[in-house]
């Protein structure tokens, strides 16, 4: 039974203390399958707000870092356990907001708890190495130091998973952390915070500042004090970000966009392929950076998969993330839904064929939600904005090609390169496939969609700053490596 509370009023997290905006002023975060819905009222901080916020991340920074990484990582198992005895709470209050499903959400939370496991257990394992000096009575040795502060800016499509996979490893390696999540996932973000909260992480350490990204997203990669940035969304704020931050000589990392191709070969599993073209493009309603949404199939098969994929289109439950019975939840907000429109729009003007969806669904009981049908074109070609901007929305185009090799072509086609999969069970186009393709995350019989928590994720081309997240890769961003000469 839901004990979701609506319409309560959220607070900043600063220094230990849940504070309101110095201003008083809030914004309502409301529910994207019923605009009616307040789902609560979050802080409309300023940049006063963040500077308090940057300046208990500081004081606190200099006895986290004296801890040690398995006395750090007690209070990232400590909060695990309470995110996953709130999961179902946390995962009403990720549905409520950005209206992913109820399971993907719980999914999703579960994931953050695996996400904080993974990076308590990071404080025991090895920060450098001995290298063998040219000088026979000295050691030389690499260590890893913080940062300091860092920053996180993050989006409303993973509002559990990807705040927490930029703070667990930031502050396993002992930065201390100013959170600005995404407005529209302010509630969701506030939950989280409680959990660390009731784990007892020391005042400062980690710091909630809910505001607009124009105000505090920009103020926050030009503060002095914030020594990195790391960041997903948009590639347009994301490039502006990493000026901003770069022009000051800190660090910023940059997870971006995708527009992730599937490759359906001519020997592919086609009811394996319909699935995974599917559930990688249309599931949390085609807004994830991995999602698919470019089909380049074979020709000899076109027909074969695009009976088979219509007829699951036609299958797909669309309705409020809370029901059972929902396979499809709304877009996140009725700006994303007018994005979506008006893709779907510049598609059909620019010569595509719409094939399934196209428009919002049109019974009563969807009117007040944001939903738009899964939407299926044919007849796409490289140079339509359909197939070469980041929509963000459950579209698919569909595109004929007559060998491996140019299907390979035509998914390079793009300038972005997050990730990619093949549909085939030959082993010389999955090698090609590994081999040629431009993407940060190649995946063969598997869908777009679907990092793990342990393997480095980030994007080549405009879909990242070339950095990789995640993992052990994070070590990377959160630290800076000092090689140590020491001579008696
Ligand atoms: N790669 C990914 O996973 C994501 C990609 N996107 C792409 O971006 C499009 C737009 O989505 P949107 O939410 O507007 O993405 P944004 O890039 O605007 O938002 C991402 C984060 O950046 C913040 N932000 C906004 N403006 C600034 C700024 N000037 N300086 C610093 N931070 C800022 C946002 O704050 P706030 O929203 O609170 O104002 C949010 O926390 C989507 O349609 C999709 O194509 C979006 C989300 C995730
Ligand atoms: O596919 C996933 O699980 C992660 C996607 C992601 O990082 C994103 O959409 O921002």
């Amino acid at each position: 039974m839901s004990t979701f509370q609506l319409e309560q009023t959220y607070s900043n997290f600063i220094n230990g203390e849940w504070v309101k905006a110095a201003s008083g002023k809030t914004d309502a975060s409301i529910n994207p399958a019923n605009r009616n819905e307040v789902v609560g009222h979050v802080p409309a901080s300023g940049v006063e707000d963040l500077n308090q916020a940057v300046t208990a991340a500081k004081a606190a920074a200099k006895s986290w870092r004296k801890l040690t990484g398995a006395e750090r990582g007690d209070f990232l198992f400590q909060a695990a356990n309470v995110l996953e005895r709130r999961a179902n709470e946390v995962a009403e209050a990720m549905t409520r907001e950005m209206g992913k499903t109820f399971p993907e959400a719980k999914g999703e939370t579960m994931r953050g708890v695996a996400i904080l496991r993974y990076y308590a257990g990071e404080g025991m394992r090895k920060t450098g190495d001995v290298i063998p000096s040219t000088d026979s009575e000295a050691l030389m040795f690499t260590t890893r130091v913080p940062l300091g502060v860092v920053g996180v800016i993050a989006p409303w499509n993973f509002p559990v998973a990807i705040p927490i996979w930029k703070a667990a490893p930031a502050l396993i390696y002992g930065n201390t952390v100013v959170l600005k999540p995404a407005q529209e996932t302010a509630v969701t973000a506030a939950k989280v915070l409680e959990c660390f909260e009731e784990a007892g992480l020391p005042a400062g350490v980690l710091n909630l500042v809910c505001g607009k990204g124009s105000v505090i997203g920009s103020a926050m990669a030009e503060h002095p004090d914030v020594n990195g940035i790391t960041f997903t969304g948009s590639n347009e704020v994301g490039k502006r970000v990493g000026a901003a931050v770069l022009s000051r000589g800190a660090k910023y990392q940059l997870e971006m966009g995708g527009k992730n191709p599937v490759i359906i070969a001519a020997d592919a599993d086609l009811d394996l392929a319909v699935e995974g073209t599917i559930s990688g493009g249309l599931k949390s309603t085609g807004q994830k950076c991995t999602a698919t949404s470019r089909v380049i199939i074979e020709r000899i098969v076109y027909d074969a998969f695009k009976e088979k994929l219509l007829a699951k289109v036609e299958e797909i439950r669309l309705g409020d993330g809370m029901s059972g019975e929902s396979w499809m939840g709304p877009c996140a907000s009725e700006g994303q839904l007018n994005t979506v429109l008006s893709y779907i729009q510049k598609g059909q003007d620019e010569g595509a064929i719409l094939l399934a969806g196209g428009n919002r669904p049109d019974s009563p009981e969807l009117a007040e939600g944001f939903y738009v049908q899964p939407t299926v074109f044919e007849g796409v070609e490289s140079h339509m904005s359909i197939a070469r901007e980041e929509i963000f929305g459950p579209v698919l185009a569909l595109m004929p090609v007559d060998s491996i090799e140019e299907a390979i072509e035509l998914a390079n086609d793009s300038d972005y390169g997050l990730s990619a999969s093949i549909y085939t069970q030959n082993v010389g186009s999955m090698l090609s496939f590994i081999r040629d393709m431009d993407a940060g995350l190649v995946r063969i019989n598997a869908e777009t969609a679907g990092v793990e928590l342990q393997a480095p994720f980030g994007g080549m081309k405009m879909s990242s700053s070339h950095s990789r997240e995640q993992g052990q890769a994070a070590i990377e961003f959160f630290t800076a490596i000092k090689t140590v000469f020491v001579k008696s």
